[in-house]
């Protein structure tokens, strides 16, 4: 093994890059080589970036690539949520990792008057992470044969499937036509992982057979963006990406009044002005919500989701009524793609934030945990739903973050 010395000189001197360091130096080593030389040559010091709990050999080859250390972000509580689900059942507090001041403080308003009003109801309605293929053909005279082929080998594609791993389990395959273009859209339940590595490796072997029985058809990508994966759109909100999950609970006047100092009539004008006139006119076509990005976003970071699948974990639609003087309220999240397994679950602190609501690793039957955990996330949605358009009633959104969340204090 070399010298960090000698190994910093040499990546300094252009011989070798980032990444090769891997191969000269221990992991955690390595990791230390690589920001010694950046701060060399950029002549700046990143002594926090540096200072992690994170050991590179645990997530070499796992989590990322060229690294440096490690970004930190503050993590607050909410909490406690009552959630009535069919896996979440009790009182349960939730990290959210930010730096938008005042956003823990609004969402942990929302859960204390959820809470007095008895809670949260909430159902995970479909459980499938997708993979969509784009196969060409030289004709559209082919496309009929190649949709029968699917449907009549249905079968050995799920047995190529099993192969790969020992939680997914293909569920269906919906074709999309386009011209001399087909989109297969494999469906699959993932147990307690967001199943994305998962869904990808079987569905590659899926094309495999396929080339290899069907000749004219040609897989052009194994990802043809009908997924959709890290993309807003419709096929996620009409057929689900991940877990679709419905939560509701009804607010009781007393709380509205004590807790969010506002009144149901006032809040449900809003939620259709804003969320649902406010959106029409600006031309969403899937977020019907105030920040469901918000409270999304957090747990993400949070728990080691994967960020970037914010984009449609957090479309969906916020539906309230007024009932007697009570508000009614409920969020819906077509595509909420949450693992407790894989991924960056495994970071000691993701792994710590997982295990504050006893949702970390594998569940007991496989797939209830994720279930349960995605049962926590749609009920702090609805927290902070609620508590935002009370906070929008009161006028008090300027004020807020004027006092919890302004870098520079005037
Ligand atoms: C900030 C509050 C909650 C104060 O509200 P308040 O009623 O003055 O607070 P309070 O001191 O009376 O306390 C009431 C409860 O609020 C919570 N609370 C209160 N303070 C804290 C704190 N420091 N830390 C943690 N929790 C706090 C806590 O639950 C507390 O109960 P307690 O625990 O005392 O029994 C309120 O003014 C508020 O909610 N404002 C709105 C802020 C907000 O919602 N921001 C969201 C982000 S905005 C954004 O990013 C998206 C947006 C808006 O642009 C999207 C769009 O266009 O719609
Ligand atoms: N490849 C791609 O195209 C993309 C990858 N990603 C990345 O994919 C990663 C997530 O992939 P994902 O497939 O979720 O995770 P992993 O690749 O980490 O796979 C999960 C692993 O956990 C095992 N496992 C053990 N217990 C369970 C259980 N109870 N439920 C489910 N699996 C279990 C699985 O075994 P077994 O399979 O044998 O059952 C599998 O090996 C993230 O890092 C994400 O950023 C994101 C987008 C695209």
């Amino acid at each position: 093994m070399m010298k960090i010395d000698e190994v910093v000189e040499k990546l300094i001197r252009g011989e070798i890059s980032f990444h090769e360091i891997d191969n000269l130096l221990e992991a955690n080593a390595a990791m230390v080589a690589r920001r010694l030389a950046l701060e060399k040559i950029l002549g700046i010091g990143l002594p926090s970036i540096g200072s992690t709990v994170i050991d590179y050999s645990e997530i070499k080859n796992k989590n990322a690539e060229n690294v440096i250390g490690a970004v930190q972000i503050p993590l607050g509580i909410v909490g406690p949520i009552r959630v009535n689900g069919d896996y979440a059942k009790g009182d349960f507090y939730v990290p959210l990792a930010t730096t938008e001041g005042a956003l823990i403080a609004s969402v942990n308003r929302g859960s204390k008057a959820v809470t007095l009003s008895g809670g949260v109801r909430v159902k995970v309605l479909k459980d499938e992470m997708t993979r969509a293929p784009v196969f060409r053909f030289d004709s559209i005279e082919e496309i009929p044969n190649f949709l029968k082929f699917i449907e009549e080998n249905v079968e050995k594609i799920k047995n190529i499937t099993n192969s790969t791993s020992s939680h997914g389990r293909l569920k269906s395959i919906t074709p999309f036509v386009l011209g001399n273009n087909v989109w297969l859209r494999f469906s699959f339940e993932t147990g307690d992982a967001m199943g994305m590595n998962m869904v990808t490796i079987a569905v590659e072997k899926v094309c495999e057979f396929i080339e290899e029985n069907f000749p004219s058809a040609d897989c052009l990508a194994v990802s043809g963006n009908m997924c959709s994966d890290k993309k807003q759109t419709n096929v996620n909100s009409l057929f689900g990406r991940g877990k679709t999950v419905v939560a509701e609970a009804l607010i009781k006047k007393d709380v509205i009044k004590s807790v969010l100092r506002s009144n149901a009539q006032l809040i449900h004008d809003i939620n259709l002005r804003k969320n649902w006139l406010g959106t029409a006119r600006a031309g969403s076509l899937s977020q019907f919500n105030a920040h469901f990005a918000n409270i999304v976003t957090a747990i993400f970071i949070a728990t080691g989701q994967d960020v970037a699948q914010v984009v449609e974990s957090s479309s969906g639609y916020t539906w309230t009524e007024v009932r007697g003087e009570d508000l009614y309220i409920s969020v819906t999240l077509p595509s909420l793609e949450v693992g407790t397994i894989g991924g960056g679950t495994r970071l000691p602190t993701q792994k710590e934030a997982l295990s504050i609501m006893g949702v970390y690793g594998s569940g007991n039957p496989p797939g209830s945990n994720a279930k349960k955990f995605a049962e926590i996330v749609a009920s702090t949605v609805l927290s902070g739903e609620l508590n935002l358009l009370a906070a929008l009633a009161n006028r008090e959104l300027g004020k807020a973050h004027a006092r919890l969340g302004r870098a520079m204090k005037v």
